[in-house]
């Protein structure tokens, strides 16, 4: 896109002075290594005077905004991007979160982002099933909140723990928001959570929050210190733009509301924003009610997920064993002496079962 093209969509765009909660550049911290990428970036550039490093803290319609040092613009993609894009898919695009090195040129209002630093972690959905898609929803993330609703029936521990593996395998910390506990009582309220519990484990925080009465809301401010920043994930409706709302105290995200539709008529969140929360607190970005998850070659996060689990299959005498009716099998032993909790293999089955089966769908191609 020309300048000229990018100025009108641009105009298009909610005005930069209207925002709220966006993250100033303090609020947002680079790794040693990724000053360290944009300084080599740097060093290397044509015109090394007009380079600045910053942050995607927002995309509206793919559009991304940058925070700087000194400033918070708008900018488009350097030309090499379109053609990275058509060889490698769209993940070596700005995604919110990402560190980039942005050309200013003087008399400029909008910025080029002509690199894309080295990711801590990256968030990312596969789409388009076998077509072998990735999406990223967010860079650089510390802490994946999977946001659950109480109240709604049983708790979807199958949708949790789907959650927990894809958090595990980019190397963020998932922790577990159980939101709308209003809506339920004491008694379905403990049983649910307890069922949470058993499924995480001990090393997982489990937070219940109601945006209805405020509780449980700093227990979520202690899950996202300053300087971090936490991707808040749960279908539509489970209540993520409530919560951000409530802890940012002013209505900034559309709750429940009708919102654009893209092509295919399906509702669709048109931004993706990372806001600041309030005091010292980090950023959280919000990404839209997905409606699938797959998973596809996440075999680390579940081996993370579901340590016990990965490391008592080592003794099943089959290497492809399912853990179901195989002899010999030694998850099915160990849960027999109850060293291993059979509701966790059961969603581990479940989760195992779906990979096994995307992995044979795939192009092999997407392997390189
Ligand atoms: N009683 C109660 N209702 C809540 C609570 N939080 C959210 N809700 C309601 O649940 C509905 C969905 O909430 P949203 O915050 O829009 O859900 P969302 O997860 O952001 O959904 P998408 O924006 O579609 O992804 C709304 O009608 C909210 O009013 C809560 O703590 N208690
Ligand atoms: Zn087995």
């Amino acid at each position: 896109m020309g300048q000229a093209d990018a100025a009108r969509v641009g105009a298009a765009l909610p005005k930069i002075d209207a925002l709220e909660d966006v993250p100033a550049f303090t609020d947002v911290r680079p790794s040693d290594e990724q000053r360290a990428a944009f300084e080599a970036f740097c060093a290397a550039a044509e015109t090394p005077g007009e380079m600045h490093l910053g942050c995607v803290v927002r995309l509206d319609r793919g559009f991304p905004l940058v925070v700087t040092a000194e400033r918070m613009l708008r900018a488009e993609h350097a030309v090499g991007f379109a053609k990275q894009d058509k060889e490698k898919g769209d993940g070596l695009l700005p995604a919110v979160g990402d560190w980039v090195a942005l050309r200013l040129a003087p008399g400029h209002d909008m910025g080029v982002i002509e690199r894309v630093l080295p990711r801590r972690t990256v968030f990312e959905r596969w789409r388009g099933k076998n077509r072998g898609e990735r999406q990223v929803l967010c860079a650089n993330v510390d802490a994946i909140l999977v946001v659950q609703p109480l109240g709604a029936g049983e708790v979807l521990l199958g949708r949790i723990a789907r959650s927990l593996v894809l958090a595990a395998d980019c190397g963020a910390e998932p922790i577990v928001v159980l939101t709308k506990a209003d809506r339920c009582s004491e008694e379905e309220r403990e049983g649910e959570v307890a069922r949470v519990r058993r499924l995480v484990g001990g090393g997982v925080r489990v937070v219940v929050t109601s945006s209805a009465t405020g509780e449980g809301l700093d227990g979520v401010r202690a899950c996202v210190p300053a300087g971090t920043c936490s991707m808040i994930l749960g279908e539509s409706g489970a209540g993520k733009s409530t919560l951000l709302n409530t802890l940012l105290g002013h209505d900034a995200l559309e709750t429940g509301a009708v919102r654009a539709r893209d092509d295919a008529g399906r509702h669709t969140t048109v931004a993706r924003v990372m806001v600041k929360l309030p005091g010292s607190c980090g950023v959280v970005t919000d990404a839209p009610g997905l409606r699938s998850l797959p998973l596809v070659g996440h075999e680390r996060g579940l081996a993370r997920a579901f340590p016990e689990i990965v490391e008592a299959s080592r003794g099943c005498r089959f290497n492809d064993c399912t853990h179901t009716h195989e002899p010999g099998c030694s998850v099915r032993a160990a849960v027999e002496a109850g060293e291993i909790d059979e509701l966790r293999l059961e969603v581990f089955k479940g989760l195992a079962s779906e990979m096994r089966v995307s992995a044979q769908s795939l192009d092999p191609d997407i392997h390189l």
